[in-house]
């Protein structure tokens, strides 16, 4: 992020959110909203526990802070196995993941995060190990090398990425259980919310939840944030409960609006409107007028922009919708773009 105090509406993970932990939900029980994801993995958690094998490997796919690691964890405790974790960058070469997979015991979750960041020579050393359980290593190098093949216990890989895009082919095919995860509807949010405020022991009104559950970018790691900087702001504001009003209070002072959206999303949005007319425009270029990471305006500021209907992608850049207009206080143009313009899916 180029700003340089961290927004509270970022769904990527910040140092504050050492915290979230306290709130994770353990169980699938435990576990509010992706109703389409968790009824999945039941039955396939279920299946595996009784026929005593492996369960298939699972991707999980979604924008930041939806629930992708919790679920993993989820996974592994519920099948009854140990879990072990790493992510696509922290592995440098085959050797480290030789030494993880030839590690894990029969039925184990290895759980690998931002599965699109890994290398494809470490992709190819996956493949027979997923399909197979076998690791095929070359030992030595020139004239003395040799290839040796060793025998893995089953396991299950649990996969993570924001970019299912992004992940070749041969890959993808070989996850039996695809799972997106989607934004979180105002009212799973809101029980989210309450949920955590129970734990934080943090007296909450129902409308109060509410409140902050609506401003949290369908995202349960920005209602948690949200959820521990209202009740900051309430500490030191006045006892008893926090209503509605105290809690809209705390969120217009982090300039979170009412919809959620933060200083940048505003700026992205006005970039579109003042300068481009309300587009179409690229995205390299909104990169570069806003000083971002293009990963990082795809992966973290637009995908709720787009849910919302605020922005359009289409075949031809960015444009503002309808919404995003009159959310700028703005009149949106007469014409707006065709239907068959706009791109479908999250990875385009
Ligand atoms: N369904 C849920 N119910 C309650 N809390 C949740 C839920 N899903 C996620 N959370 C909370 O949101 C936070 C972020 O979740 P998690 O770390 O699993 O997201 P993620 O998808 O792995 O994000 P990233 O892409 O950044 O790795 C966690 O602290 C967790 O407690
Ligand atoms: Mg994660």
């Amino acid at each position: 992020m180029s700003d340089l105090s961290p927004r509270a509406v970022d769904p990527g993970r910040m140092d504050e959110d050492a915290g979230e932990a306290g709130l994770r939900p353990q169980t699938l029980e435990d576990f509010t909203g992706q109703k389409a994801s968790r009824e999945n993995l039941a039955i396939f958690i279920a299946a595996a526990r009784a026929r005593g094998e492996a369960m298939d490997h699972v991707l999980l796919h979604g924008p930041p802070g939806l629930g992708k690691t919790t679920l993993a964890q989820i996974v592994a405790r519920e099948l009854g196995v140990g879990f072990r974790a790493t992510s696509g960058p922290v592995i440098q070469r085959a050797g480290d993941l030789a030494a993880i997979l030839t590690n894990l015991q029969p039925r184990d979750v290895l759980f690998i995060d931002e599965i699109h960041r890994l290398q494809p020579a470490i992709e190819e050393v996956l493949y027979p190990a997923m399909e197979d359980f076998q690791l095929d290593l070359i030992i030595g190098e020139g004239p003395a090398a040799r290839s040796v093949r060793i025998d893995l216990s089953p396991f299950t890989l649990v996969a993570a990425t924001t970019r299912a895009g992004l992940l070749a082919t041969p890959l993808r095919d070989r996850f039996g259980i695809p799972l997106r995860l989607v934004f979180y509807t105002a009212e799973e949010l809101r029980q989210i919310v309450s949920r955590g405020a129970r734990k934080l022991q943090f007296d909450l009104t129902p409308e109060g939840a509410e409140e902050i559950a609506r401003r949290s970018r369908g995202t349960p790691r920005i209602a948690g944030r949200l959820l521990r900087r209202v009740r900051d702001f309430a500490s030191v504001a006045r006892p008893g409960p926090v209503d509605r009003a105290m809690a809209d209070a705390a969120l217009s002072r982090l300039e979170v609006d009412s919809l959620g959206l933060d200083a940048m999303d505003r700026r992205y949005l006005r970039r579109i409107a003042d300068f481009h007319h309300g587009g179409p425009v690229g995205v390299e270029t909104l990169a570069a007028a806003l000083a971002e990471a293009r990963d990082t305006l795809e992966d973290v500021v637009e995908p709720y922009l787009i849910q919302e209907g605020l922005v359009l992608r289409t075949s031809r850049g960015r444009m503002l919708g309808e919404r995003g207009w009159r959310h700028l206080g703005l009149q949106p143009p007469a014409r707006q773009p065709d239907q068959g313009d706009l791109l479908q899916g999250e990875d385009g």
